[in-house]
């Protein structure tokens, strides 16, 4: 039996990058978080312990932030393309890069009525994310979305599955739908106006949850993507996770009370946990299958 290496990466995860810039007394805040991944010819160390291409984890890190001072960070993809490429174009053995870069957000204080030069509140949860991969002289980038949390207190049913004797959930046409969207979205080109159609898409994805009226979260996941598919040329597929996020009637009766959807529980778990692709049909499936390696499936 021989025993031989399979795939592997190796990169420094998680380097917390915040940048100031300074316009006059206004300071412009970025807060990052970076990891980056190398693939290549790697055998060496993995076998031998010889590490003569070993590009160390640590000078990574460092690189992350010099590339930060050397030049605007910018947009993130920007920023994670920059960096891929120079570690896939400076070291020979260095073959192939993943970059992931998810960006928190921060407001300005409002201080009686106006924005704060340098006080920030943090922005919610959510993240705005993105994977790049480089190997060899090309690349893929798939953006995305973390944690945008959203409710519609109607417009929801879910009636009409099977019931076996282990089924207690009554059927309802009216019922609170919420969720934290995850979603990316795998891009045809490395060369966009990557803010304006981040913006775009967030604003389809909240657009359509809100409208489209829904007899199942499964209907909604598809409905979502299908709507950036429609609307954004540039977009060859996305991905959604959804949890649902359960808000189960109370029953007042026991107190002589009825409820009309009005009071609830808001379950924290176990939660429905829904999933899925959406993408054109003419997309060779093969040809992103780098783009999306490692990455979680959906
Ligand atoms: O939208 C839903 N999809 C399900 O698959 C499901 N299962 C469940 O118990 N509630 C729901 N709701």
């Amino acid at each position: 039996m021989a025993i031989t290496l399979g795939p592997n990466q190796y990169g420094k995860a998680e380097v917390r990058l915040v940048t100031v810039e300074r316009e006059g007394p206004v300071r412009h805040l970025r807060d990052l978080t970076v990891s980056t991944s190398l693939r290549g010819r790697l055998e060496r160390t993995h076998l031998t312990g010889d590490n003569t291409d070993v590009v160390a984890t640590d000078t990574q890190k460092n690189t992350v932030y010099a590339f930060a001072k050397e030049k605007r960070v910018g947009e993130i993809e920007d920023f994670a393309l920059r960096l891929g490429r120079h570690f896939v174009g400076s070291f020979e053995q260095i073959t192939g890069a993943r970059v992931l870069i998810s960006e928190h957000g921060w407001d300005r204080i409002d201080v009686g009525g106006t924005p704060h030069d340098h006080a920030f509140s943090r922005a919610g949860g959510e993240q705005r994310t993105t994977a790049v991969t480089i190997q060899d002289d090309r690349a893929w980038v798939v953006s995305g979305l973390t944690d945008l949390v959203v409710l519609k207190s109607t417009g929801s049913e879910f009636h009409g599955f099977p019931r076996d004797r282990y089924t207690t959930l009554a059927e309802t046409d009216d019922r609170i739908l919420a969720t934290a969207v995850t979603a990316r979205w795998r891009y045809r080109s490395t060369d966009l106006d990557w803010s304006g159609s981040f913006t775009e898409i967030r604003r389809i994805l909240l657009e359509t949850f809100a409208t489209k009226h829904s007899l199942s979260l499964q209907q909604t996941l598809y409905a979502m993507g299908e709507a950036v598919l429609e609307e954004r040329d540039e977009v060859a597929e996305v991905r959604l996770s959804l949890p649902n996020k359960h808000h189960f009637l109370v029953d007042l009766s026991p107190f002589g009370l009825t409820n009309d959807n009005e009071v609830f529980y808001a379950a924290d778990r176990p939660y429905g946990l829904i999933e899925g692709t959406v993408l054109r049909d003419d997309e060779d499936p093969k040809d992103a299958e780098l783009a999306w390696y490692t990455l979680p499936a959906f």
